[in-house]
């Protein structure tokens, strides 16, 4: 991999905040990710100042609604020239086709297939009968496999079972936390809210194409530093 994977996730409120921590790492990043808080905050107006970075952006708005729901969003954020765009896998195959089909000639549209913030318990209790998230990232890959998208998104717990099933698919993982970080307890390294977690050198070596990290680096004490430590393990 000769780009750099890493892309920031910018879950913070404030746009001044984001713009100024992601330029403060843009050397040491290949991208940067704006998910829901970001985006129900700040809108096309926020997206249009971090394009002024110059890093490609990636708009994780993890749509799921009706396919014609879908295919008009990806049709109205063609303007923000994503480089990637996420959707639900659960939306079913019709929802994923037509969202491949409306978005941008360069827009990769990958499926979330297991939110890396659920176990077995919780797929248990939202009435998934396999409650095995392995088993159900595989199985929802495949599904947007099928449907013509470019990759999903997966913990570093799957990337390695999907890569050798779909060796062409572009394979995005969060949930990362890096081992020296979790071993000296230092900022933003807690598991927090995320269940199924690697560290960022592991999910690379599993195959992982994009790797998103948000609070390892926007809450260490020091996310120039944190950027620096985890680029170095790549
Ligand atoms: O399964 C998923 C899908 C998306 N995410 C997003 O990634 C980042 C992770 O942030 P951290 O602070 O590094 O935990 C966040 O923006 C999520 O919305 C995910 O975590 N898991």
């Amino acid at each position: 991999m000769n780009h750099n994977p890493v892309y920031l996730a910018l879950d913070l409120p404030r746009l001044d905040a984001a713009e100024a921590l992601a330029r403060k790492v843009a050397g040491h990043i290949g991208g940067i990710k704006l998910g829901l808080e970001f985006f129900c905050a700040h809108g096309h107006h926020g997206v249009h100042e971090l394009h002024k970075i110059g890093l490609p952006i990636f708009l994780d708005l993890k749509l799921h609604d009706i396919p014609n729901t879908v295919a008009g969003a990806m049709q109205a954020i063609h303007v923000l020239q994503p480089s990637i765009v996420t959707v639900h896998a659960a939306g079913g195959r019709a929802m994923m086709e037509d969202a491949k089909a409306a978005a941008g000639e360069n827009c990769k549209v990958v499926a979330v297939t297991v939110l890396t913030s659920l176990d077995g318990d919780d797929l248990a209790a939202i009435g998934v009968s396999a409650a095995d998230p392995h088993a159900q990232a595989l199985r929802l890959a495949e599904l947007a496999h099928s449907a013509g998208l470019d990759g999903i998104v997966c913990s570093g717990h799957e990337v390695g079972a999907v890569h050798s099933q779909w060796k062409d698919g572009y394979f995005v993982v969060p949930g990362l936390r890096p081992a020296e970080g979790r071993a000296n307890g230092s900022a933003g390294n807690g598991k927090g809210d995320q269940k199924r977690i690697v560290s960022p050198r592991e999910a690379r070596d599993a195959g992982a194409s994009v790797l998103v990290i948000g609070r390892p680096i926007s809450r260490a004490e020091d996310p120039l530093a944190a950027a620096r430590a985890i680029e170095a393990t790549l």
